[in-house]
């Protein structure tokens, strides 16, 4: 998962970009770009890091224009975290067209090869974004003839990318001059809406991963875009949309609602918030048939993400609920850090316990979810040297035993602490006295029950089905063997090749 906006403005957007990342950016801490087009073309900063290192008030400066758009990056299978990976990307033919991309396609490597061999393209990194472009970039040149473009173009080369590419795209680009495009994959997996701001100069509009980010600038939520659906803004302020894919089905990725976006996000009619507070609903039900009454003195959450769950799971169980662990506000995301290292000494940098609320008590701590385990590990830890007289953990989420190839950095199954495990094997391993974990219809009912149109979901990292049917065990071991052996770095492999031939030279 990454963040992405795009606006069409009448007044420079470069800080409007820069506000709207910020309020994206628990989707990506990576690296975040800003591309903005202007009279003389397009202009652009993007680098490794979190939006406030990333730009200066010199960066912000070049960044000039009425239209642009932004991005922040966690990078997804298959790719790495390399400064050349940072979004959004640029290619000059056949118009200027730069793009930014949430979500992770599945059929890269072919593509590549087909950019090759068949549409005379260089790749120049592993990013998946970049095949994504060039894909886009051929199938405009073949829908147009001459120098103009009209949106009809525009939906026909996205109807092309539909047929070609696999996988999960939410997509935001722009075309130097035209305007801006965004469009979703056909099973509307990654999230996108759509606002709109009535200004003096007229109106504004804007693209973005959640909704959070449209509410937090004055922007007035208009819909979701629709899987398969692309939407076209010339510089000019006016709107084209259309659906390019010929058998779109709404499948929204149920992690979004666990983890990913954030709570005060409306995704596909659902609430975030409220679908958290009907996982701790559910939950509550589970814990009530597993853990004997009288067992549990107070209930917990770790912070941030389940503090919704787990209020609503004391409430239903008329349970006092505290906090013990109090959040470091200046450390990220840990699930979405690279490397497991970082994200395991970030735990206890993160969360500190207040010890009174342990001290000879049976608490249950509540996550939302429990994945490579590094989280619950050290808070059951921590709980007990706080003086927890027991430790019961709870998940809002069911076990994660599926890797995720649709834009969650979960490719190897080992580093699943569910993989290959039953639950009682998980409580062991995270030294928790008991666990209770959601089940994966009640999740998917804690979503439905906000918005009943939502039936169908994408939680393959819950139950292993891949709905766009073209994942096989095959590639999963691809993937595996890609993350457990990575390539060398761009600048040892161009080394490596230099030494290889200075060697011939000799
Ligand atoms: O089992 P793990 O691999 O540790 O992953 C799961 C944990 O990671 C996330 O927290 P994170 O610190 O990323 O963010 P949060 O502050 O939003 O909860 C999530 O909320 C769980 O706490
Ligand atoms: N998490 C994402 O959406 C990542 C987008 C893209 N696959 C990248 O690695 O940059
Ligand atoms: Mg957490």
């Amino acid at each position: 998962m990454c963040g992405i906006v795009g606006v069409v403005s009448h007044s420079p957007v470069n800080q409007l970009l820069y506000d709207a990342l910020l309020l994206l950016q628990h989707r990506g801490q990576d690296a975040a770009g800003i591309a903005t087009n202007h009279a003389n073309g397009f202009s652009m900063h993007k680098a490794n890091g979190l939006v406030r290192d990333v730009f200066r008030t010199r960066n912000m400066r070049s960044l000039p224009g009425n239209t642009g758009l932004g991005q922040v990056r966690y990078p997804t299978a298959g790719s790495s975290s390399s400064e050349e990976e940072a979004q959004p990307f640029y290619v000059n033919a056949p118009f200027g067209i730069i793009l930014a991309h949430n979500g992770n396609l599945t059929n890269a490597e072919q593509l590549k090869v087909e950019m090759f061999k068949n549409d005379r393209r260089h790749l120049n990194t592993d990013s998946d974004t970049e095949v994504l472009v060039n894909v886009f970039a051929h199938e405009l040149q073949q829908a147009t003839t001459g120098y103009s473009l009209d949106p009809a173009a525009v939906f026909k080369a996205v109807a092309m990318v539909h047929k070609r590419v696999r996988g999960s795209y939410a997509v935001v680009a722009q075309i130097a001059g035209y305007g801006l495009l965004g469009f979703r994959d056909p099973y509307g997996i990654r999230p996108m809406c759509l606002g709109f701001n009535e200004t003096d100069k007229g109106s504004e509009y804007m693209l973005a991963s959640e909704s959070v980010a449209l509410e937090g600038l004055g922007f007035r939520f208009l819909r979701d875009v629709m899987p398969g659906e692309a939407i076209f803004i010339d510089n000019d302020g006016k709107l084209y949309n259309q659906q390019c894919a010929d058998n779109p089905t709404l499948n929204p990725c149920a992690f979004e609602f666990v983890y990913l976006a954030r709570p005060d996000s409306v995704i596909d009619g659902a609430s975030v918030y409220a679908s958290r507070l009907k996982m701790g609903e559910y939950l509550a039900e589970k814990v009530r048939r597993e853990i004997a009454s009288g067992e549990i003195d107070v209930v917990m959450p770790i912070p941030d993400s389940s503090r919704p769950a787990a209020m609503e799971l004391a409430l239903k169980l008329n349970l006092d609920y505290r906090e013990g662990f109090i959040k470091n506000r200046y450390i990220g995301r840990t699930f979405i850090m690279p490397g497991q290292g970082l994200r395991k000494k970030s735990v206890r940098q993160k969360l500190n316990a207040i010890g009174s609320e342990f001290k000879g008590k049976s608490v249950l701590l509540v996550d939302d979810s429990i994945v490579r385990g590094t989280t619950s590990r050290e808070i059951v830890q921590m709980a007990r040297e706080a003086g927890a007289k027991r430790v019961i953990f709870a998940s809002a989420a069911p076990p994660v035993k599926f890797p995720n190839v649709y834009g969650i950095d979960m490719p190897t199954r080992d580093e699943l602490i569910a993989y290959g495990r039953t639950d009682e094997e998980v409580c062991r391993e995270i030294t928790a006295d008991a666990l209770v974990y959601q089940d994966v219809e009640d999740l998917k009912r804690s979503i439905s029950d906000i918005n009943p149109a939502l039936r169908n979901f994408e939680a393959s990292c819950f139950d292993g089905n891949y709905i766009t049917g073209d994942i096989s065990r095959d590639y999963l071991d691809r993937i595996e063997f890609a993350r457990k052996n990575p390539k060398p770095a761009l600048e040892d492999a161009v080394r490596s090749q230099l030494n290889l031939n200075l060697a011939r030279v000799d």
